[in-house]
């Protein structure tokens, strides 16, 4: 049906679009997506013996697929070289670009000279209420996408005979014509190229979004060789996160093995998961794992995790580990995207960019040193919107990234006001005495001192928290790299000494969408840094706690109550904290089972955390400031510098002059290899940014 001009795109052919429904409900048999990602250009060492009745199905299905082709052609014409839209705008057409199962792509240009692609699809193809619909929603999830490694949705129009899906303009073609031409590319630049497809992954998933068609084919390079994944046509918007989908799509070589066998126990994110493994073999062997001449020989092997690493592609042991953990079938046993990039396969060379020498040859990077690596694998993560910026809010979170430590129940029932307010006598005029931080300080910060002796705060007047911040973190890492040059000289101890242990967090919940950061010492204080970056210190000493605010002028400005004495303005604090009190006793593990430690009673908070995907970093108000890595290993180091804390995931804590550990190179009683080298390069690289981005 031709629309008529003026209608919306709502209005569109409503009779057809059959084509498409083929493409999204995609029965297993059919030619769906049976293209060139099937057909890549290495043998098959594994294929099974050729029967005549498959050699006669492949035909009959290459025959078919040469047919849709030429019907796709047929009802989408080339667009006139001016397309006018109903809004007024025009648009040149220009190259033809490429074609897919369904739509076929041009060059197009507005009047400001911008240039762009259109994926364009023909109303004649569109048929079924149905195929309308999933063309709806793959336009609907695709501009409802902002990210800077997903091919960004610009617009979307017709005319009498084409739909027009505006797209940003991808140039140097895909992942999939990369390969084809390079036959294998190097470790490197599938580093590089996986972390951005993580990156767009991360952005979707945590957007309850399953893209579902993750292949080679579907990732495209834009003018300076990032990636953009594509093609939203199979994907599915989830209404929470433990839906299911059961529509069986996908393209067969990169089908997730529950795809084929849960009809009833459906699929979710996991499916994604699997194609990045499919994609890390592809582009390092050469081909899929599962590839076969044949479909269903292909869902066979998907089935019984049939495939191999061929002794002729040399993969590193990093690289292999990496997809057996992706490839496994359980999906639940498959690692997070997270993980994904905290393997050892992410730690080899890790360019800065990738240039378009790489369209044509391998690039050479051995010259690549660790530290470049790990700079350009952090700035390549921070692109792509896997490492949080920081901000000038304490509160630096990573919002969407659940944890196991998350909270796993809903708090706004039990907190809802009115249930518990009444279990506190309010009063009108509180008798609050507020003190400065500096008091404070005074009062708590007894081993917070500077190399020349002076109290931090007494030396600097505080102008701003984030001074004070960037001061601390300066004099840790100074701290530490006096300490690891002492490590090298004669005079240092080079016997273990245990020293304090200083106060840890012992628990925390994030619950920053709702409230804000909670933790609890290993002195029993809790404490919560709320949103609005004032904090809340419920203290066990005589039912005191401490309200502290972030003064722009003064730094924190802190004010102590009685618990009897709640101002008004802080009862529902006061409440959230004693949830969040009651909550961690409850749920969470304690991180160090140390008995002398509580009998530490330090006046202490937190002052900032970081999260990233390394570990949370926890700044503490006595210069404290505590690691907790996400293998569970935890270090802090106090002391401004010259002392480390190392807490075992098993929770036993150790406390050493950090000199004497780099010069011993490892923790007493701790058999294991916990990486102690790496994680203090983690350490003061944090320090060093914490004190170069403020
Ligand atoms: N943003 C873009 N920039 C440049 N070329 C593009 C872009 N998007 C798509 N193309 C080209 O158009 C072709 C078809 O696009 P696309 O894969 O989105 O269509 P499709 O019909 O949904 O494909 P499929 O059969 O994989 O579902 C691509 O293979 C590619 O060559």
């Amino acid at each position: 049906m031709a629309a008529v001009r003026g209608q919306p795109l709502q209005a569109l052919g409503s009779k057809e679009l059959n084509a498409r429904a083929q493409h999204n409900i995609t029965p297993l048999k059919s030619t769906r997506r049976i293209n060139d990602e099937n057909a890549l250009p290495l043998k098959d060492e594994q294929q099974q013996p050729q029967q005549q009745q498959l050699q006669d199905e492949n035909q009959l299905r290459k025959e078919k697929a040469k047919r849709k082709k030429e019907k796709l052609s047929s009802l989408c014409k080339t667009p006139p070289s001016l397309i006018r839209t109903r809004a007024g705008k025009d648009y040149r057409r220009g190259l033809f670009l490429g074609e897919g199962g369904f739509a076929r792509c041009f060059q197009i240009r507005d009047d400001s000279g911008a240039v762009f692609a259109a994926k364009t699809v023909a109303k004649a193809s569109i048929k079924s209420d149905k195929t309308k619909t999933k063309l709806l929603s793959e336009i609907k999830i695709h501009k409802s996408m902002n990210h800077t490694n997903i091919v960004k949705f610009i617009d979307c129009f017709e005319d009498d005979a084409n739909v027009y899906i505006l797209l940003e303009i991808c140039p140097n073609q895909s992942l999939m014509d990369l390969l084809k031409k390079r036959k294998v590319l190097t470790e490197p630049e599938v580093r590089f190229f996986m972390t951005q497809i993580i990156g767009g992954i991360k952005h979707m998933h945590t957007r309850r979004v399953i893209h579902r068609d993750l292949k080679l084919g579907n990732i495209f390079f834009d003018p300076d060789m990032n990636l953009k994944i594509g093609d939203f046509g199979l994907a599915a918007a989830l209404k929470k996160d433990t839906d299911r989908k059961y529509t069986i799509c996908g393209t067969p070589n990169y089908i997730a093995p529950e795809v084929l066998t849960g009809k009833t126990a459906g699929h979710s994110y996991e499916v994604d998961i699997w194609s990045i493994g499919v994609m890390i073999y592809a582009l390092l062997i050469g081909k899929p794992p599962f590839q076969s001449k044949d479909v269903s020989l292909i869902y066979e092997r998907i089935k019984k995790n049939d495939y191999a690493f061929p002794e002729d592609k040399p993969c590193s042991e990093a690289a292999k580990d990496l997809i057996t953990s992706i490839l496994t079938t359980d999906p639940l046993k498959r690692p997070n995207l997270d993980e994904i990039l905290e393997s050892e396969f992410f730690k080899g060379e890790f360019p800065a960019r990738i240039t378009t020498e790489s369209l044509i040859c391998a690039p050479d990077y051995r010259g690549l040193d660790r530290m470049h690596s790990q700079l350009n694998f952090i700035n390549c993560k921070k692109a792509s919107g896997l490492i949080q910026q920081p901000t000038r809010n304490p509160v630096e979170i990573l919002r969407t990234d659940l944890e196991s430590e998350q909270p796993m129940t809903i708090l706004p029932q039990s907190l809802s006001p009115g249930n518990t307010k009444s279990k506190y006598k309010e009063i009108t005029e509180a008798n609050n005495r507020t003190r400065k931080l500096e008091e404070l300080s005074n009062q708590t910060g007894k081993s917070r001192r500077l190399d020349d002796g002076s109290r931090v705060l007494a030396t600097q007047p505080v102008k701003f928290s984030d001074t004070v911040l960037k001061h601390e973190c300066l004099s840790t890492l100074n701290g530490m790299l006096s300490a690891e040059r002492e490590s090298r000289l004669r005079t240092t101890r080079s016997q273990f000494t245990a020293c304090k242990t200083p106060v840890l967090i012992s628990k925390w919940v994030d619950y920053t969408n709702k409230y804000g950061f909670s933790y609890q010492f290993s002195s029993d204080d809790v404490g919560v840094l709320f949103n609005d970056g004032t904090t809340l210190i419920r203290t066990t000493r005589h039912n005191m706690f401490w309200f502290i605010t972030d003064d722009t002028v003064e730094g924190w400005l802190a004010s102590e109550y009685h618990i009897s004495e709640i101002p008004d303005e802080f009862s529902r604090k006061v409440e959230i904290a004693d949830f969040f009190a009651n909550y961690m006793k409850v749920n969470l593990c304690k991180v160090s089972t140390e008995e002398e430690l509580l009998n530490e009673k330090e006046e202490i908070f937190l002052r900032r955390y970081t999260r990233s995907d390394q570990f949370v970093m926890f700044e503490m108000s006595n210069g404290s400031i505590q690691f907790n890595f996400k293998d569970h290993n935890k270090i802090c180091i106090s002391q401004t510098g010259t002392v480390l804390t190392y807490i075992s995931p098993d929770r036993t804590s150790e406390t050493f002059l950090l000199s004497t550990i780099y010069r011993e190179g490892y923790i007493p009683n701790v058999q294991r290899d916990i990486g102690l080298q790496s994680k203090l390069e983690a350490i003061k690289d944090a320090l060093r940014e914490k004190v170069n981005l403020h």
